[in-house]
């Protein structure tokens, strides 16, 4: 089983309008619903792509029981743990004019001792036969900022792999701890190490603690500084569409081929193709399994000639 963590889960909202302009009002075109925050659309696609997957982290209030209830038709265990506060939503809205997405993220509860408590125990007994665990997402208030550095040193010790995609001082400390593998992007990547070269950012990153690095570079594809070797991969064209989710939809196609024992190469150009696919898709944690297959045969994973 592979088990992902969203401490702060999310009920998903995507607006489509003709264009989004300031102070204007807007007539919303699509709207598609979904349980989301980073961890919870990792686990769909790891589930679409037939991995026995598992979701922990908190809901709550109605929100909560909206997000729960989406879930229970999916092929994902929901071993969410209750919080008093409710889950958050998130908005993303499209410009279908520009193809330009903005996303709006309400802060989501505050967590109890008390539930932050109940969580760890929770985690202890889902690692126990965890394959992999990755830990994706802001963190709600209440949560100590350190929190993904101990989930990480608890995974290490339990030996689980751990995967972390995370931002700001939660990612500072939780590299630290030394997961097996990170996934930023560009501007967290940048926010961490202060140089915005991605090359040197990644291998920076990589120095802080972390085994394996591997960047999402948007339309550039990924970067990967790894043990064993620094990789290039990329998408056979630019594609036009809604990028949210597009990164979670790489750490599925990382960890469906980590847990599989795939080299390097292998993982990375699923991860790839998965994070195309989705941004074609209508919203996060989705894509299409036909227009993955074809992407994954046209993706192009580089080996760059330099040391971790
Ligand atoms: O606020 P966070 O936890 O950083 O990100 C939350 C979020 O924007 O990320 C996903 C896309 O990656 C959305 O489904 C989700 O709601």
């Amino acid at each position: 089983m592979i088990l992902t963590v969203t401490l702060n889960t999310a009920l998903d909202l995507t607006y489509t309008v003709p264009a989004l302009v300031p102070h204007a009002t807007h007539r919303v075109t699509d709207v598609v619903e979904r349980p989301g925050g980073k961890g919870v659309n990792v686990a769909r696609v790891l589930a679409a792509l037939g991995h026995e997957t598992v979701v922990t982290g908190f809901a709550g209030g109605p929100t909560g029981e909206v997000l729960r209830g989406l879930l229970a038709p999916l092929p994902v265990r929901d071993a969410l743990v209750p919080s008093a506060g409710a889950t958050r939503r998130t908005v993303a809205v499209v410009d279908s004019a520009s193809g330009d997405t903005t996303q709006l993220n309400e802060p989501g509860p505050v967590i109890t001792p008390a539930e932050w408590a109940a969580f760890l125990s929770v985690y202890a007994e889902l690692l126990d036969g965890a394959r992999a665990v990755a830990l994706c997402g802001s963190l709600p208030r209440g949560v100590h900022v350190g929190a993904y550095a101990e989930l990480v040193r608890r995974a290490r010790a339990a030996g689980v792999p751990v995967l972390l995609d995370t931002s700001g001082e939660p990612l500072r400390r939780g590299i630290a701890a030394r997961p097996d593998l990170v996934k930023p992007n560009a501007d967290e990547l940048a926010a961490l190490t202060g140089a915005r070269e991605p090359l040197r950012a990644t291998r920076d990153a990589r120095r802080r603690g972390a085994h394996a690095v591997v960047a999402s570079l948007g339309a550039e594809g990924l970067l990967a500084v790894t043990p064993d070797g620094t990789w290039q991969a990329a998408p056979p064209a630019r594609v036009a569409g809604n990028p949210t989710g597009a990164g979670d939809s790489a750490v599925a196609g990382l960890l469906s081929a980590l847990v599989e024992g795939a080299p390097w190469p292998e993982r990375l150009a699923r991860a790839t193709a998965l994070a195309t696919a989705t941004v074609h898709a209508r919203a996060a944690g989705e894509f299409d399994a036909d227009r993955y297959g074809e992407l994954l045969e046209r993706v192009s994973v580089r080996e760059l000639a330099t040391a971790a």
